[in-house]
């Protein structure tokens, strides 16, 4: 019988593929091109795991034992997700409204196998300082906002406009690392630590 297993991330962010590669486990990367629209009637966490098993599904592999990632992440706030900003006032506008206050980051993650879906998602609640316009300004000219739901990465500069987070920081980058190794081990899958 043959046990080998290979693991298949379905994303173009660059950000997931850093984060599965910092933790030594071989995956290969297979950009997903999938519709993101969504029903904004839903719940935040219904969004993104159908998402994320959208861009799980559209993913055809020809290994036998292969397990698909796809993962979505919003951010939510006062019952508005903000996805990524198409332009600078976009940007400034989505960072005026969430200075000052907490928001919520949802990542919702699915894992195909065998013919099985497995999802869940992670929340993490993000406290901004009170920003002024200049600091909105300056940061949206650094370009950082433009491919990030929300208009800002905690991971980079975006990190100077958090007070304080309540959840797994990996949430707000786009894959909560931790939760994923269990919900894997969980489906059957190897993982050598
Ligand atoms: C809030 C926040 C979001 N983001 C990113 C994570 C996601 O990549 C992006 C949200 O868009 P997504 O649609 O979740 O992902 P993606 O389009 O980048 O990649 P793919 O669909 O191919 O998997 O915003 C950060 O990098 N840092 C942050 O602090």
């Amino acid at each position: 019988m043959n046990h080998t297993q290979t693991l298949i991330l379905a994303s173009s962010s660059p950000r997931r593929k850093e984060l599965l590669e910092d933790l030594r486990i071989s995956f290969e990367v297979s950009s997903s091109n999938v519709d993101e629209s969504f029903d904004a009637s839903l719940f935040p966490e219904e969004i993104v795991m159908d998402l994320a098993k959208r861009k799980a599904e559209s993913i055809v592999s020809d290994k036998e034992n292969s397990y698909i990632l796809g993962a979505d992440t919003i951010v939510y706030y006062k019952g508005n997700v903000l996805g990524k900003p198409q332009s600078k006032e976009q940007a400034y506008s989505m960072l005026k409204q969430l200075s000052g206050s907490t928001h919520s980051v949802y990542t919702g993650v699915a894992i195909v196998f065998n013919g099985h879906c497995s999802i869940f998602f992670e929340k993490t609640d993000v406290l901004f300082w009170d920003l002024t316009d200049e600091e909105i300004n300056n940061y949206v000219d650094t370009g950082e906002p433009f491919d990030k739901a929300g208009a800002y990465g905690i991971q980079g500069v975006g990190r100077t406009l958090v007070k304080r987070i309540a959840g797994d920081y990996y949430t707000v980058v786009g894959l909560p690392v931790s939760r994923l190794i269990r919900e894997l081990k969980a489906v059957g899958f190897t993982i050598p630590f």
